[in-house]
């Protein structure tokens, strides 16, 4: 897992590299910019007109270094300087060390319409992870400029004027990428941050030993997944189907019956020992037939779910895709709430129902897994103004609750019940598409079954349910993946990790 920092934690991880390895501050800034360059190498080679843009802060230092290096692999380059602010040490001698050759313009007023017009290729490198305010006038003028060049843009650390930590105002340089040094800052996992970030990437500037060092020193309530092969249980040789448990899963209503059999399939697909389906009586033959692994307990209801025989003896109860939201339901889910003290998976009309009567939740057993998306995490926690305050109700209702929620998305974020947040980082937008939710419902469902602690569970499960997305989009392309894609490609997923 890699830990995302605060431009705070990020600012004292450069000092204490600075210390303990030791670099020089200018040494390290021309290692970032070395970085910098060497993935417009590989990913931007052909471009060949490059505009530097720089601010006055060590932002525009890298940016000054990056034109130099440029320049020494014979690009035709340009600098524009946006005068204001005290320069810093390190941007003074970046200027003091480009060739003379380069073009160097000062930027004192409001530029000029079409002033990047002769770049195929801008470096924003106008301010960094020192913003403290919005950007307005001179620098408001620039990145309009900017964002109305046709040129690619590539950004230094962080798109300018964009804010690491918290929701940005102002004005912001919309980048085709972003080249961030060493970690991913939290704005780049959020939707309303996509448009500014375009693609991020992170370059290494810290030897491992001296980051895994501050690493372990750093305390933060934001990770990325990047890989799950160690939270992954061994099948043993004289294991059982009573090894892997026994999942009951309560889905499908009249006319979602299909959310229950992608929820099914996925569930078994997960590897859980035994399956029982409950559901409505219309339901019946429809999901003997499309899921013959699995047990179907009839409602005595044609086409909802209204009362279930016993909780008793399942593993874990996965509840709600295509469930409906009809009285005798929410009836049912209170009983279930009231009886069962395992853990469950609450999805789709659950949280529904859970949304619509409140007094429900504090009977949601500890330990159990919610996976709302967005619009699903509104109507429980409420509106919030931007993705930060919905990250900070997002613990909040995983502390109040005990259990860890799922709010899914491009990175979906997973929130232990202590209030420690996961982002994962496998899935396409091929994925955004009806059942998909369905189908992540009976992987989580599956693991829990299986003994994983939950929040081993909504891990690995979110990141294998992204991982069969990829290995299906690779194959099939995202424009026409469905939901049971994931399910066909949901082997692979597992062989892979
Ligand atoms: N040694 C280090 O610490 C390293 C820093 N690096 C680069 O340094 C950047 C951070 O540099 P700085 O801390 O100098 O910060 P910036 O270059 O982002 O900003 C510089 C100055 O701008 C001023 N400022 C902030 N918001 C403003 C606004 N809205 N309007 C006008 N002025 C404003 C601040 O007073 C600050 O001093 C990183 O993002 C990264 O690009 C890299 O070179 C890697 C190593
Ligand atoms: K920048």
């Amino acid at each position: 897992m890699t830990k995302i920092l605060t431009t705070d934690q990020i600012r004292a991880l450069d000092a204490y590299v600075i210390k303990h390895e030791p670099i020089a501050s200018i040494d390290l800034m021309e290692r970032a910019s070395q970085q910098f360059v060497d993935w417009l190498e590989d990913n931007a080679g052909d471009a060949h007109c490059y505009g530097i843009v720089c601010g006055t802060g060590n932002n525009g230092g890298d940016g000054l270094a990056i034109a130099r290096l440029l320049v020494e692999l014979d690009y035709d380059v340009k600098v524009w300087i946006v005068e204001g602010g005290k320069p810093s040490a390190d941007f003074e001698i970046n200027r003091a060390r480009l060739p003379e050759k380069v073009e160097v313009h000062m930027i004192t007023g409001t530029p000029a319409p079409g002033i990047f017009d002769w770049c195929t290729l801008l470096v924003d490198a106008l301010f960094g992870s020192g913003l403290s305010r919005p950007l307005e006038g001179i620098y408001a003028d620039v990145i309009d400029c900017i964002n109305a060049a046709e040129a690619l843009c590539v950004a230094v650390d962080i798109p300018s004027g964009l804010r690491a930590d918290g929701p940005s105002q102002g004005a912001i340089v919309r980048a085709t990428d972003t080249i961030s040094f060493q970690v991913p800052k939290l704005a780049f996992f959020f939707a309303s941050s996509a448009r500014y970030i375009g693609d991020w990437h992170t370059v290494n500037i810290v030897p491992w030993n001296l980051c895994e060092d501050f690493f372990e020193k750093t305390e933060t309530d934001h990770h990325v997944v990047d890989n799950v092969y160690h939270l992954k249980k061994h099948r043993e040789k004289f294991s059982h189907k009573g090894t892997y448990g026994h999942a009951l899963l309560v889905a499908g209503s009249y006319g979602k019956m299909g959310a229950a059999i992608l929820a099914a399939r996925a569930l078994l697909r997960a590897g859980v020992g035994l399956l029982t389906i409950h559901t409505p009586a219309r339901g019946y033959a429809i999901l003997q037939q499309a899921v013959p692994e699995a047990m179907v307990s009839i409602d005595p209801l044609e086409d909802y779910a209204s009362a279930l025989p016993s909780s008793d003896g399942y593993s874990v109860i996965g509840i709600g895709p295509g469930l409906g939201q009809a009285d005798v339901t929410v009836k049912m889910m209170h009983k279930i709430l009231e009886a069962y003290r395992k853990p469950m998976v609450i999805d789709a009309d659950a949280l529904n129902i859970l949304a619509a009567h409140r007094e429900l939740l504090s009977l949601v057993p500890p330990g159990s897994i919610l996976t709302p998306h967005p619009k699903e995490f509104e109507r429980l926690a409420g509106k919030t103004a931007n993705e930060f305050e919905r990250l900070e109700k997002q613990k909040a209702l995983a502390r109040q609750l005990r259990s860890v929620v799922v709010v899914k998305g491009a990175y979906s974020s997973i929130a232990s019940p202590e209030g420690v947040v996961y982002f994962n980082t496998t899935g396409n937008p091929g994925m955004a598409t009806g059942g998909t939710g369905d189908v992540l419902t009976g992987i989580l469902t599956g693991l829990l079954a299986q003994s994983y602690p939950s929040l081993d569970a909504a891990i690995l499960g979110v990141y294998l349910h992204g991982l069969a997305g990829d290995l299906a989009a690779h194959k099939l392309g995202v424009d026409s993946l469905i939901a049971s894609d994931l399910i066909r490609y949901l082997p692979a997923a597992f062989r892979k990790i």
